[in-house]
């Protein structure tokens, strides 16, 4: 229940809705106490005076009586259609008022928890599976939702119902209440463990229900492969398996389902017997009259849902405190990469300097650089080749300040980048992943993301420079055309091709390409690097590659191999050494030929 109290901040928020909505739970229940009443006089009226009407048999007294009782009837009906009316109309207020203010702290909560995965850090994501932050946000908001509404709801109706129902039976005779109400407490009591059993086989079977749905999915995905490798059987058979299991929570379900009504018509179908058994005993004894009994079987029958309701409210607000407890966790965590109080934003001139840095994942603690130092002056074109797993991409990750150093400091235009500002930075240089990420959306909007303004001039001539638009324009919707889930509607380079032109198109101080034409053809690239070269020419560029570009004149290259330079100089001086990168440079042009 702790972890629920940071929901107060939202019921002080949504007071008024709140508090109204308690006012018309109350009045609700008001009106629903009267009518019992109604039928309790209406009857007693009617069994009065049907002795009288009988022995005045076929008189014009009979009649008048006769008409006087249906007078009276027709009356208590129109009191007792009115306050049912009026039980509606605050019923429909109770929900407008209490559910209402639940979805309202259900879109708050949504929209901090998604502020907050805003706001944290690289290495949060790579702790934390996507699968998980995406129940966080959707599933346990949801059940967090069944606490600040519905739960409430029944809580503040349960208690005005009961204090209600309870002072009005007290009233007409305390030993039936007791009688009567002995057998609720039970129900409630069987109804939250029935409930608990439930909830506990449902997600079970959620779960497998995720794992099916995962199966499916990874097999769709990768459908070309499972063709291909002739394994459609088997993963018809491992779908199978999870099926199976599936079915087998589900039944066992029903069966713990079926158990559940008739046992909560087992203690209804009690308190009924007693309030007739009791009643009947303690009307012949003229202490109730007859229209009492049917008071009380009202009473009963008007608190037997929100009796009831104290077994799935108890559960409800269970869950919804597991699931906060859960989102208390993220909402909770620090991002490791913050602004420091003092943080310049300036023009980027772009120079970048790598001080003695050693970097250490910190989940793996794997060392990706050890004590590297690199000065890059402003408009310097800087390559930096190396075997697979030797940090380059660790390289421009620190530099995006993705993460921070583990040792060391990196500069930039001599400002330690702790002290720029993270977004003024970020807003200066471009980034082209290694992985290249699109968004389902056009393939204009996925260029122009990074740009103030979505002008189409702009959008085509980033496109022209990553040797992209001629085909764009050739897809039946142009620039309009959506790239489909990350991008399934396009080729590897083509979505290389886009990405680049979403960093070109920023005109930014630094570009960072990260083995950015790895999945385009030699003459491409070639028309590719020449634009680069001239739109890029005399600002910083940071590009990482397995293969050599030879159309592009770097200002210096660096070979790394486990965290450290173990060649840096230009192309001739490298050549010069007959190292690593003269090795690779004559492999490359021995293949090409
Ligand atoms: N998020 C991460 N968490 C832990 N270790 C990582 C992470 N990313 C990379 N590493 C490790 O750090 C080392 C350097 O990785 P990095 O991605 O920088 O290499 P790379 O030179 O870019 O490789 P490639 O050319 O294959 O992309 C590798 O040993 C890698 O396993």
């Amino acid at each position: 229940m702790q972890h629920l109290s940071v929901l107060n901040k939202y019921f002080v928020k949504y007071r008024w809705r709140l508090l109204s909505g308690l006012l018309f739970v109350i009045l609700a229940n008001v009106f629903a106490v009267l009518s019992p009443q109604i039928v309790r006089e209406t009857l007693d009226q009617v069994y009065q005076n049907i002795s009288t009407y009988h022995l005045l048999a076929n008189t014009p007294e009979a009649a008048a009586l006769r008409s006087k009782v249906m007078h009276l009837v027709m009356i208590a009906g129109m009191y007792l259609l009115a306050y049912a009316l009026l039980r509606g109309i605050f019923m429909f207020f109770m929900r407008q008022t209490i559910i209402v203010m639940s979805r309202h702290i259900e879109y708050d909560q949504k929209n901090e928890i998604y502020d907050q995965y805003q706001k944290l850090s690289t290495s949060f994501y790579k702790s934390n599976a996507t699968g998980d932050l995406m129940s966080r946000i959707s599933e346990d908001v949801s059940r967090v939702r069944m606490y600040t509404g519905p739960a409430i709801m029944y809580i503040i109706n349960l208690v005005a119902l009961i204090c209600l129902c309870l002072w009005k039976m007290i009233s007409v005779s305390p030993s039936m209440t007791f009688y009567v109400v002995a057998p609720l407490p039970f129900l409630a009591f069987s109804i939250f463990y029935v409930n608990k059993i439930v909830n506990r086989k449902g997600e079970k079977i959620q779960a497998e229900l995720s794992a099916l749905t995962s199966q499916a999915q990874e097999s769709y995905s990768g459908i070309r492969v499972i063709k291909s490798f002739v394994r459609e059987l088997n993963s018809i058979k491992l779908f199978s398996i999870v099926s199976q299991s599936y079915r087998k929570s589900t039944i066992n379900l029903s069966l713990t389902e079926s158990i559940y009504f008739p046992s909560m018509n087992l203690f209804i179908g009690l308190s009924m017997l007693l309030t007739v058994l009791v009643g009947g005993m303690q009307a012949i004894d003229g202490s109730i009259t007859p229209g009492n009994i049917a008071e009380f079987v009202i009473y009963i029958n008007m608190l037997m849902f929100p009796i009831s309701a104290i077994g799935w409210t108890a559960n409800m607000i269970q869950r919804a405190s597991v699931s906060q407890r859960r989102i208390n966790e993220f909402l909770d965590a620090k991002p490791e990469i913050v602004n420091s109080p003092d943080a310049v934003t300036k023009e980027l001139k772009g120079k970048v300097e790598f001080r003695d840095v050693t970097f250490i994942y910190p989940h793996t603690g794997i060392v990706a650089l050890k004590n590297f130092s690199l000065l890059i002056q402003p408009g310097e074109q800087i390559a930096v080749i190396g075997k697979t797993g030797s940090g380059k991409s660790t390289l421009v990750h620190l530099l995006l300040r993705m993460y921070d150093v583990t040792e060391g400091e990196i500069l930039v235009d001599d400002l330690p980048i702790k002290k720029w500002d993270l977004s003024g930075l970020r807003h200066q240089m471009s980034y082209v992943p290694q992985d290249v990420f699109l968004f389902s959306d056009s393939i204009a909007n996925n260029i122009s993301m990074g740009h103030p303004d979505r002008n189409h001039d702009l959008i085509q001539e980033a496109a022209r420079m990553a040797h992209i638009d001629k085909e764009v324009r050739e897809l039946p919707q142009g620039y309009e055309t959506i790239t489909g889930e990350r991008g399934v509607m396009l080729s590897g380079g083509q979505k290389q091709r886009i990405s680049l032109a979403r960093a070109i198109i920023k005109n930014p101080a630094l570009l960072i390409l990260d083995e950015s034409l790895s999945a385009v053809d030699a003459t491409t690239e070639q028309a590719i690097q020449q634009n680069l070269g001239k739109i890029h020419h005399k600002k910083t560029a940071i590009v990482i590659t397995h293969r050599i570009f030879k159309s592009w004149n770097f200002d210096k290259i660096i070979v790394l191999e486990d965290g450290q330079i173990l060649e840096a100089g230009n192309h001739d001086e490298l050549m010069g050494k007959n190292g690593q990168y003269a090795k690779l440079f004559n492999y490359q042009t021995l293949s090409d030929e």
